[in-house]
């Protein structure tokens, strides 16, 4: 697909038909408004930024950027990391689950959501048959934290069977606590191409002057949810004026018949 087939309109709802319009890119994002009640957010966003098990990402040009439980991505193709990533998987899922006690994590409603409008429904993801984790936190630090413009595709992280028949691949983030200004979520939409592919893989981003300026730029808001294709080179600018939170998961699709897969 080109950046010319994509536009650059967003839809303000989760439905069978604005997913479906999504996974066909007809639309470039979901963006829910007030998805999460603001003040719980906030609580839990305060939480994450001392947890015990923040950690930061491992690749070169991620690693501004904290996060809370290991991530699939920092599996990198290593067996003892990624027998690591699957043991602690069931435990980061209760204890970020526990942050928001009593209350449903905005992760949790959204895998619900997914099961109930998806036309194939909707499962946690399963690699070589060991159960992933979902539901990372991540902590932009104010002057530190970005994520250049990259891309985010599962088959790259792993050989296991599951990842192999994905043709697209979401990221839905649950925003906590965003800075008055700066943290823009940038999108290009497009897929990078195979150079600026390689390049991604290596440090996980692009120099930003060596591509156009993005199609389209969201400020969210505390509490906001937005979905994405994450195969389509997308970033995040940086922020002084405060720490930025996010609820992060991945879904893979392959057709609207077949069940969507999530994790983080
Ligand atoms: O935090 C965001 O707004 C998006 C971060 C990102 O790169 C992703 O969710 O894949
Ligand atoms: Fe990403």
């Amino acid at each position: 697909m080109t950046s010319a087939t994509v536009r650059a309109s967003v839809s303000s709802e989760l439905t069978t038909d604005s997913l479906l319009a999504l996974s066909e890119r007809r639309i470039a994002a979901i963006h829910v408004k007030g998805f999460h009640d603001r003040d719980m957010a906030h609580a839990v966003a305060e939480q994450a930024l001392t947890h015990e098990a923040l950690g930061s990402y491992h690749k070169e040009l991620a690693s501004s950027v904290g996060r809370v439980h290991m991530p699939h991505v920092d599996t990198a193709h290593d067996a003892s990391l990624t027998d690591t990533y699957h043991r602690h998987a069931l435990a980061a899922i209760h204890d970020v689950r526990s942050m928001f006690a009593p209350y449903p994590s905005p992760v949790d409603r959204l895998r619900l959501l997914l099961q109930e409008v998806w036309p194939g429904g909707a499962n946690l993801l399963r690699l070589n048959g060991r159960t992933c984790f979902i539901g990372a936190l991540r902590v932009f630090r104010p002057g530190v934290s970005q994520l250049l413009p990259h891309n985010d595709r599962l088959h790259q992280e792993t050989d296991a069977p599951e990842a192999r028949n994905l043709t697209e691949q979401f990221t839905a983030n649950v925003y906590l606590r965003v800075p008055e200004t700066g943290g823009d979520l940038r999108l290009w939409l497009r897929e990078p191409d195979e150079a600026e592919t390689e390049r991604i893989l290596a440090v996980e981003g692009l120099d930003p002057s060596t591509i156009e300026p993005p199609a389209l730029t969201i400020h969210p808001d505390a509490g906001d949810l937005i979905m994405f294709s994450s195969a389509m080179l997308h970033a995040v600018a940086p922020s002084s004026a405060g720490p930025r939170v996010g609820m992060a998961m991945f879904i893979g699709c392959t057709d609207a018949k077949a069940p969507l897969v999530y994790w983080s």
